[in-house]
Formats: C-alpha cells, structure tokens, sequence
C-alpha cells in the first residue's frame, strides 16, 4: 500500500486572543494532519476552538489573536509564520474556505459572477470577462439553475441554499488543493442541508481535493469525513477514523458527544446531553480540559495534562484512563 501524501500537518498549535477581560486560549496546542485526497473533520460543542482552528490556516484570526506557539505546515511553509502578502497568494488558489453565512464573506455589492471570477483575475491574470464566463461555468457544476442568470445577480438576490452553492463555486474555482469547510450547512433548511453536504462530498471526490470540515453534528462527520479529530474547549481528545468513532469511542467526551446525538432514534428516550458546558478558555481547567465535566475522571486528571496514547494505527486518545503509567 502507498503511504498517501500529507498535504498538512499542524502541531502544537495555539492561538491566543486578547481581550480587555483576560488572554482567551481559543486554540490551545492542536495536532492534526490532513493527507491528500482525504476528508478530515473536526467536531465538538460551541465554543471548542473549532473555526478558530479553521481561520487560523487561513489567517483570518482576530487583530488581538497571537501565534503563541507551533506550526501549520502547508507545501513546505508554516502558514502561522507568513506574511499577509504570501497568504493572499494561498487563499482561494491552495487554500479556500466556506463559511456558515455566505453574507459574510459575499461582497453584497458586486455580481456574482464578478465575485467569483475574481481569484482567476488575481491569480491567473484572467480578463474579467473570461473569468466572468469560467464563473458561469463553475456555478453549473455546483448546481446552480440558469448559471448565466445568476452570475449577472447580486448576493441578496439568491436564497440561503444558492449563496452557500455560489460561495462553493467561489471556493473551487481557483482549484485548490485543501477545502476548509466551517459548518457550511448549519443556517440552511434541513433539505438544503442535504444537498448542500452531498455537493460538497462530490466537489471533493471529482477535484481530488482535501477536505477539513468543522462541524458540531457527527452525523455529517459519518457522511463525509474519513477521520475524524474531537476537540474540547481549545484542545484534542480523540482522533479516529469514521468507524473507529462510532464504534469504538475511548474518550469519555467522545462517548458523551455521541450519546447526546442518539435521542432521536425511534424510542426518542435515553437523551444523553452532556452535562454543563464548555468552560470558559480564559481561565479552562487545569490537568484534562473535560474533567470538570468527565464521569470517569481520577485525580490525576485535575492536576495533569494527559498525553496521547495510540489505540491503532489510526487512533489515539488524550486521556489518562488509557496512559500505563496513570498513577505517576
Ligand atoms: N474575536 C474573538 N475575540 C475573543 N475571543 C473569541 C473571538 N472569537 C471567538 N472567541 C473565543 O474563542 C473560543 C473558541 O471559539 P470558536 O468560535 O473557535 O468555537 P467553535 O468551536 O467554532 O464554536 P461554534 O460551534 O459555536 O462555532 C471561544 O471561547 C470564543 O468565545
Ligand atoms: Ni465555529
């Protein structure tokens, strides 16, 4: 079997935040890689990190958000470390990105087609009118009824499900190699949700191109993802591959995640929500993140980080309950 090729490797990562109520931890030393041609994701409740995580490859953090420590390795570089000018040349060509609203990143007062042909003008030196007809092109391939139409109209002017379509064609059109997607599904209708995954499950497999989805619904991990990574207020608890997941979780938090997403299987009883919430990461636990919140947890948790321990060739948990040497 041919070893695939690592496309990224992030280790240690940590973005710090400052505000005017004390330094936010919002990523807090994250190691993970993604290999080509492979869908990653990454899962766990509000307020983990997790499109922090994200917009730190893109470097599109907070103006009060420091690089405190680690590497983001991309084709040979560390996107933590370049310049503003490197990373325009990276986004939308290497690197692109689909957000939850569409309206965020969608300029409301440029046509479509304009928006989206942009990248092949900035990049590829394109004619706007040549890019302007490779963007009707693209908006055909994602589905988008009378492509020509919709390239001449402005963001307002399309539905929820059509924006997210066309911020999808945005983010192709350059063909890049890594696609980071940040909940694309959760503002849209349940069966535009739907379509929307199974475009994004198919871009991925006809470009050949990575796919890291931040997501809080382990259901779209099990219809996408190949590996899955669990965060927890700033850090990882368990990486896995899609079954390994589902079938043998270790983590406490994982187990607890998946748990809280069986309620509605056909008894409707056994509603296992995890307890609490996400500790603030201005002031997070000490020892493992998720003690305070953890059935299993020892004292050994309180007082210390826990290390990873590899359970098979594709997972590995952060938790004492599977370190030998527990009682140090
Ligand atoms: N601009 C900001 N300034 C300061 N802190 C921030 C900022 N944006 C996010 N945070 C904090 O960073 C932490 C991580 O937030 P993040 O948005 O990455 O979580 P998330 O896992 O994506 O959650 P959700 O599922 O709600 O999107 C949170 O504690 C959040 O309050
Ligand atoms: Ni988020």
């Amino acid at each position: 079997m041919t070893r695939p090729e690592r496309l990224l490797t992030v280790e240690e990562m940590c973005l710090h935040i400052d505000t005017y109520r004390g330094t936010v931890r919002a990523v807090d030393g994250v190691t993970f890689h993604v290999d080509q041609g492979e869908s990653v994701g990454i899962v766990g409740e509000s307020g983990s990190g997790k499109s922090m995580t994200a917009l730190s490859l893109m470097r599109f953090t907070p103006l009060a958000g420091r690089f405190t420590a680690g590497s983001a390795m991309f084709q040979g570089r560390d996107l933590l470390k370049l310049s503003e000018r490197e990373m325009r040349k990276i986004r939308g060509k290497d690197i692109s990105m689909v957000f939850q609203d569409p309206m965020t990143f969608l300029n409301p007062l440029i046509r479509i087609g304009d928006q989206i042909g942009e990248v092949l003008v900035e990049h590829e030196g394109l004619s706007r009118r040549a890019a302007f007809n490779r963007a009707v092109e693209v908006l055909r391939q994602v589905r988008i009824p009378s492509p020509e139409d919709v390239a001449a109209q402005y963001p307002h002017q399309l539905s929820g499900g059509m924006r997210q379509r066309a911020l999808i064609a945005m983010a192709i059109i350059g063909a890049p190699s890594l696609l980071i997607a940040d909940e694309p599904t959760t503002a849209l209708d349940v069966t535009v949700q739907a379509q929307i995954i199974e475009l994004l499950r198919g871009v991925k497999e006809k470009h050949g191109l990575s796919l890291l989805m931040i997501t809080h619904d382990l259901g779209i991990v099990a219809h996408v993802c190949d590996r899955v990574y669990v965060v927890y207020a700033g850090r990882i608890m368990e990486e896995a591959g899609v079954f390994e997941v589902f079938e043998t979780p270790r983590h406490p938090y994982t187990t607890a995640l998946l748990s809280s997403i069986t309620y509605d299987e056909e008894s409707g009883d056994g509603i296992g929500y995890i307890e609490g919430t996400v500790p603030s990461l201005i002031d997070p636990p000490e020892g493992c993140r998720f003690h305070t919140r953890c059935p299993a947890a020892m004292p050994v948790c309180r007082r210390l980080q826990p290390p990873r321990t590899r359970v098979s060739e594709t997972q590995s948990v952060y938790c004492w309950l599977y370190e030998e040497a527990q009682d140090e």
